[in-house]
């Protein structure tokens, strides 16, 4: 590859999609939000009424998905079929739907092609589960980053609050755990560092810790 490509994997809540953020945006690299599309299959599932314990269809939805992902101030804006559905994408109810229908092989391998498209000059910040193990194994840097399931569900729990939306601390925790275990229990590309990933536990971090240790580790590599 001529330009790098940077993977963020680890379980919900851990602070990928806001490490993966600050990354892309003082880099100016290009930004892959995986689950974002694994929550798209599970949206677009659902407002078509298919039943998402049809592996079969919900496969056929994922490969044909009409998606844009358009760069903001905040964020990245997810239009879904012409419509801006990045709202609807993030609550707990799409996130497990996702987590569900991300077991089912086809599903998965119905993605791979969409998602490694992202790779683009002058570089991709890929932010996932599987992004160092299956979609970019010759990643240039591969990050794991974990915290504990409650500190996980106390960032998701505040983050719900200040968005405005309702939240059910025990609710969410229970969420995550469920997520954590379908995620890291599946046969295929399940949640797991990749051998050459550099783990950090932000348990006891705030982000911008988290972001300086990973930035120290890319500059170790000349990767910026
Ligand atoms: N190290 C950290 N310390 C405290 N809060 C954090 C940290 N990293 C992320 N957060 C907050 O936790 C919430 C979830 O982070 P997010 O990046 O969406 O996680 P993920 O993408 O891994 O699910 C966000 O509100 C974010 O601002
Ligand atoms: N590369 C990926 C990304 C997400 N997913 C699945 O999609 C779900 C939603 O992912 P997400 O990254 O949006 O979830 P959060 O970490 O933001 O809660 C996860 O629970 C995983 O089951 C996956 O299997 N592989």
């Amino acid at each position: 590859m001529t330009y790098p490509v940077i993977t963020i994997d680890g379980p919900s809540g851990a602070g990928k999609g806001t490490l993966s953020l600050l990354l892309a945006k003082q880099y100016g690299f290009h930004l892959l939000d995986s689950g974002a599309i694994y929550r798209l299959g599970a949206l677009a599932a659902k407002l078509l009424d298919v039943n998402i314990d049809d592996e079969s269809a919900v496969a056929n939805i994922c490969q044909y998905l009409d998606v844009e992902f358009e760069p903001t101030e905040s964020g990245v804006a997810v239009i879904l079929n012409g419509q801006d559905v990045s709202q609807s994408l993030r609550t707990e109810e799409i996130g497990m739907m996702a987590s569900t229908i991300a077991a089912y092989p086809s599903v998965r391998e119905a993605l791979v092609e969409r998602q490694r498209s992202f790779a683009r000059n002058p570089g991709l910040i890929a932010d996932g589960r599987d992004m160092g193990t299956t979609i970019f194994p010759n990643a240039n840097a591969k990050i794991f980053l974990t915290a504990g399931a409650e500190d996980r569900a106390k960032r998701r729990y505040n983050q719900l609050m200040e968005a405005g939306c309702e939240a059910d601390y025990s609710q969410i925790l229970a969420d995550i755990e469920q997520r954590d275990l379908n995620d890291a229990g599946r046969a295929v590309s399940p949640l797991a560092p990749a051998d050459d990933a550099l783990l950090i536990d932000s348990s006891t971090m705030g982000i911008d810790e988290v972001c300086q240790t990973v930035v120290s580790h890319l500059q170790s590599l000349k990767i910026i």
